[in-house]
């Protein structure tokens, strides 16, 4: 190279420069501050067109292409390098082209001249276009920005770490809150310092696979927080080239949401297990054409397999029973070609060959528009069905049994009071089956008639209150056809409210009309008699009950009337009982009729009547119907072609008045009737209560009498019967006496009529006879061989068995010779039927008892006893002795006594011979034998054994 001068030189170097400067694209400006010119130079400035302008216009015109808002920032540049503060200048602002465009440049300038203060005089720099540069920078800026942003606001812990070490490099806020430390705690550290796993092992594993592969994808994880819990986590790390060390970008998916989730749906899931195996439901799923995929353990168990054993692959040949085939078949088909759900009840085969009931559901499961699976469930309900069935059997058992008992069946609404039954319930009505509207419920009250209302609520009252016992109650229904049926109901509340009320009642009804009218007739017949269909006892004693109750409330007399017949026993005997029966039906018809609608009359039996008159107010009241009723039945009865008359013996009683029980009320009633029939019949009493007192009385001293008996009170004393011709003692009557310890000796009329017709009279003559034994022994001990004789009562002589009795009673006594017991018996006492006391007294004979007939002549039937009964002795009663000396009448009975006792070869003996004079009468008469005061009283025996040995006869008696 050939050596230049230094101007050339410099001239070449300015040009290399321009050249260089122009080869970049800037180009150069000269400012000289003295002479305010601004010069261009370069290619530069021709896209501004203004290296076309002439060079004095060239600096306003540039000025005037600058960026209006660029302006300030320029000059405030600008002024310290004008001041000459400083030496460079840099600035950027931007230039509108000719095209129009805005043009980023960059000036740079310089201060190569200045004045001695320092102020630029000159400034000479370059100037390039940066808008492309300024363009990079804006995107790369953009570009930090967005990742920054996405890198602070990632949810998932995120950061840079160190290959090397495992340091962290950087992380972001989602990494601090995840380790609930700040940033700088963490970057810096090592995770193994942080202990961020939750074991070391967790980092091991994450490197090892890291180094292996170069990148770690979604590796399951688990990190922990400083508090020790758990953070699962899929962890992506990728390297990241960096200058000076190897590092790995990290992001940590939070995946404990996911994991809770999943936790929750396998628990959720097993739970659903469990449930599905309490209800014993299966889950099961299909896949079209392949039959099942999946089956849960219920299923195996309903099929009776061991769960997790192969799937069936023939199902429905295998499993379904074959009636079911098609059924089941068709349900697949048709889920699978219209995509609909079924639900069917089959029988299916189970493994042990054993048929079962099953509810299968199923739906299609479609994905893309094809019916991908059918999954469903299936229960066993075998149980359930067999239950069902057993009930349908159990309801036509009862539906049967139903028909054939007749009952009808309802169903009580107790709320609404509606009640709805079925068609034998509304035949039972009285509808037809297909009545308009017969189905429907209606108000029970409707069922039955107005009358039965009340007695019904009162039945559903007391079943609501006490509804564990059945609702029983029957009533009538009234029918089309006018007739009336009864029915019961029975009924059982099967439902309740909250306060255990019942609200609904199931029941039957039964047509129980028969059994009623059957029930009916037979109240009837318990209640009246069978022949007038009066009232009978029973009912008679529930009627006066309530008239006594009815006169004790209104304060009126009830009167008790006792009716009984006279003469009714002779229309029997004479016409016959059917005519009896007739008089009876007619007799009862008039006392109907003679009485008012609320008397009433009641037969007791035979020709027995009882009439009831309530609401009187006197006994004249009662008297007035009584001699009503007599009237009725005085009137002649035609029996066939005759005709008869009764009469009536009534006895009453008013209560209260008489204030005595139902029972007693009777008696007395009775009692009087008595009294009435004593006083001649034909007649009514009013009931005595003073007689009654009379009677009490009598029963009071038969009671004291026994008292006295038992107590050795009775003593016997020893009459002496005497032949007054011969002056000769023959025997001794003995007579009772009571040794009272009160009143002293009592004569036997005080005593003995008391005992008359009472049981103590038999009781009594045992005694006497014991005694009288007693006597005969003693006086046979005394030498003194004297019958003794005893009076008997005729009901004691009457009974059967009386000769036995009293031939044992002398077996007692067997050193007693025959003949040493006498027996009288009083006329006047009732001998009512004299064979058997003929057959008594004839073996009273054998046995050595002869008879003395005593008080002869005061009776009627005397000359009947002498002829027809076995007696030895007839006693002359002491009333005829008594009178025989004034009265004519006494003496010719006296005589005639003694005549027939001549006649009948009887012996005679005169009673209650008082004075010699009558004694020398009997003697002039023919009757030798007599006892009476004149002989002597009757005395204590031991007395009577010192008198037999003094006493002489009075000397007329001894004169012949
Ligand atoms: N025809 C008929 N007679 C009966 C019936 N029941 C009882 N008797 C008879 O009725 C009679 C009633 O006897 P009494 O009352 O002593 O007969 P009476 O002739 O009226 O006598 P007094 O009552 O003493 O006046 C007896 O003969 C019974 O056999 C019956 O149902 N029909």
């Amino acid at each position: 190279m050939n050596a230049m001068d230094p101007l050339q030189a410099l001239s070449q170097r300015e040009q290399e420069l321009l050249t260089t400067l122009e080869a970049t694209g800037g180009g150069r400006w000269t400012w000289d501050l003295r002479n305010h010119q601004l010069s261009f130079h370069g290619d530069f400035y021709r896209p501004y067109g203004l290296l076309e302008l002439p060079e004095r216009q060239r600096t306003a015109y540039w000025r005037s292409l600058q960026h209006p808002d660029d302006m300030a920032v320029t000059a405030a540049q600008l002024r310290p390098v004008l001041s000459g503060k400083t030496k460079n200048y840099e600035v950027e602002f931007r230039v509108r082209n000719t095209v129009g465009s805005w043009r980023w440049v960059r000036v740079r300038g310089c201060t190569t001249a200045q004045e001695h203060r320092g102020r630029a005089l000159r400034i000479v720099g370059i100037i390039t276009d940066v808008t492309e540069q300024r363009a990079t920078e804006e995107a790369l800026r953009a570009s930090e920005a967005k990742y920054n942003t996405i890198y602070q606001a990632l949810p998932d812990p995120a950061g840079m770490a160190r290959v090397a070490d495992g340091c962290f490099v950087e992380v972001n806020p989602a990494f601090c809150t995840l380790m609930g430390l700040p940033r700088e705690s963490i970057v810096g550290h090592t995770s193994a310092a942080l202990k961020i796993w939750a074991t070391p092992h967790e980092r091991s594993r994450l490197m090892q696979l890291y180094q292996r592969h170069g990148k770690v994808d979604k590796l399951p994880m688990v990190a922990q927080r400083p508090d020790g819990t758990k953070v699962h986590g899929l962890m992506s790390a990728y390297p990241v080239p960096t200058a000076d060390e190897e590092c790995f970008v990290f992001v940590f998916h939070d995946i404990t949401r996911e994991q809770r989730i999943y936790e929750e749906l396998q628990a959720s899931n097993s739970l659903l297990q469990q449930a599905g195996r309490l209800a014993r439901l299966g889950v099961w799923e299909d896949l079209p054409g392949r039959g099942p995929v999946y089956w849960s353990d219920v299923c195996y168990e309903i099929h009776g397999l061991p769960p997790g054993s192969p799937l069936p692959r023939d199902y429905v040949q295998r499993h379904v029973a074959p009636t079911w085939h098609d059924t089941f078949r068709n349900a697949l088909r048709q889920c699978i070609r219209q995509r609909v759900e079924w639900n069917l009840e089959i029988e299916i085969v189970r493994a042990d060959g054993r048929l079962v009931w099953m509810r299968a559901l199923g739906e299609p499961v479609v994905e893309e528009g094809r019916v991908v699976r059918i999954r469903g469930v299936m229960q066993d309900i075998d149980a359930s069905k067999r239950a069902e069935a057993q009930v349908r059997e159990r309801e036509a058992l009862l539906s049967l049994t139903m028909a054939a008992a007749s009952l009808g069946r309802w169903d009580w609404d107790m709320q609404t009071g509606l009640i709805q039954g079925d068609v034998r319930w509304r035949a039972m009505r009285g509808l037809h089956p297909n009545e308009e509207g017969a189905s429907e419920p209606v108000p029970w009250q409707q069922c039955t008639v107005a009358e039965d209302v009340p007695k019904i609520a009162r039945e559903l009252d007391r079943h609501t209150r006490h509804s564990v016992t059945h609702f029983d109650a029957t009533w009538r229904v009234p029918q089309h056809s006018g007739g009336m049926r009864w029915i019961r109901n029975l009924g059982k509340s099967v439902a309740h409210d909250v306060s255990g009320h019942p609200v609904r009642m199931l029941g039957v009804s039964m047509d129980v009309t028969p059994q009623h009218e059957h029930e009916q007739q037979l109240h009837r017949l318990a209640h009246h008699d069978a022949l007038t269909g009066l009232p009978n006892r029973v009912l008679l004693a529930r009627c006066l009950t309530q008239a006594m109750e009815q006169a004790r409330t209104l304060g009126t007399l009830l009167g008790v009337a006792y009716l009984d017949l006279d003469g009714f026993k002779p229309v029997n005997d004479q016409h016959g009982h059917e005519a009896g029966d007739h008089l009876l039906v007619v007799a009862a018809n008039r006392l109907t009729h003679a009485l008012r609608a609320t008397d009433c009359v009641a037969r007791l039996g035979g020709d027995e009547f009882i009439i009831l008159l309530p609401g009187l107010h006197s006994s004249i009241d009662c008297e007035q119907t009584l001699h009503h009723v007599m009237e009725g039945l005085a009137a002649p009865y035609s029996l066939g072609h005759e005709s008869v008359t009764v009469t009536a013996s009534i006895g009453y009683t008013l209560y209260p008045q008489d204030d005595a029980d139902a029972d007693t009320l009777l008696r007395h009633a009775d009692q009087a009737m008595y009294h009435a029939k004593q006083a001649g019949r034909n007649r009514f009493f009013q009931f005595d209560a003073a007689s009654e007192r009379a009677a009490q009385q009598v029963l009071a001293h038969t009671a004291r009498l026994h008292t006295a008996l038992t107590q050795h009170q009775f003593v016997l004393y020893l009459q002496p019967k005497v032949d007054m011709r011969q002056g000769t003692v023959i025997g001794a009557e003995a007579l009772v006496r009571w040794n009272h310890p009160e009143k002293g000796l009592l004569a036997p009329g005080s005593f003995l009529p008391q005992m008359q017709g009472t049981a103590l009279e038999t009781i009594f003559g045992a005694w006497v006879v014991d005694t009288a034994l007693d006597m005969a022994v003693t006086l046979h001990n005394h030498g003194l061989l004297l019958p003794v004789s005893i009076n008997i009562a005729a009901p004691h002589l009457q009974q059967a068995d009386f000769a036995d009795w009293l031939a044992q009673r002398m077996a007692c006594y067997p050193q007693l010779p025959k003949g040493s017991l006498r027996i009288e018996i009083t006329e006047t006492a009732a001998l009512y039927n004299l064979e058997p006391v003929a057959q008594t007294l004839l073996q009273l004979r054998e046995m050595g008892v002869c008879t003395a007939l005593d008080d002869f002549g005061t009776g009627y039937s005397s000359l009947t006893y002498l002829r027809r009964l076995p007696l030895e002795t007839i006693k002359i009663d002491q009333s005829f002795v008594r009178g025989m000396a004034d009265d004519a009448g006494d003496l010719a009975i006296v005589q005639g006594v003694i005549g027939l006792a001549r006649s009948f070869d009887y012996r005679v003996i005169a009673e209650g011979v008082e004075t010699v004079a009558q004694g020398s009468m009997l003697l002039q008469m023919g009757c030798n034998l007599a006892q009476g005061y004149c002989i002597a009283q009757a005395m204590p025996i031991e007395e009577f054994i010192e008198w037999v040995g003094r006493w002489q006869a009075p000397l007329p008696w001894q004169q012949p």
